[in-house]
């Protein structure tokens, strides 16, 4: 938050991230350093919504709680993309959205049933 540069190339950057499947968070550092801010929270939280991603601002230097929790986030959002390009990936096999699946589970009166 204290260089418009590093913004501008997180814009540029982050652009081709973002249309990717990789999981962004966008974390604005130094939030301490008031007087020397030259991205406002506004914009931060705008190139976030942009993204779809989580937006956070944070004082490396000063806190450590914030930044945990930064953490747990992007480790969230790194568990959601697994997840969510597992499913994808069960779909191009099976050639179908999984949603639609019905699941064959065998029950106990199958035993029963004759062989053929
Ligand atoms: N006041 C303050 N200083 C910080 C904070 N985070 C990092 N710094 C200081 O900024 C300087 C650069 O920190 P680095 O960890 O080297 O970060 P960098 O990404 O290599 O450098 P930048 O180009 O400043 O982003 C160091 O002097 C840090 O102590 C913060 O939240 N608040």
């Amino acid at each position: 938050m204290t260089d418009r540069r590093s913004f501008a190339y997180l814009k540029k950057v982050g652009q081709l991230i973002a249309d990717s499947d990789i999981p962004v968070y966008v974390v604005a550092n130094k939030n301490d350093m008031v007087h020397l801010r030259e991205v406002s929270a506004e914009e931060g939280a705008m190139l976030a919504r942009d993204f779809e991603c989580g937006f956070s601002e944070v004082a490396a230097a000063e806190q450590v709680a914030p930044v945990a929790v930064v953490f747990q986030e992007i480790c969230r959002a790194v568990l959601a993309a697994r997840r969510k390009s597992k499913h994808s990936l069960l779909e191009r096999m099976l050639g179908t959205r999984s949603s639609n699946l019905r699941l064959y589970v065998r029950g106990k009166s199958d035993s029963a049933l004759p062989k053929d």
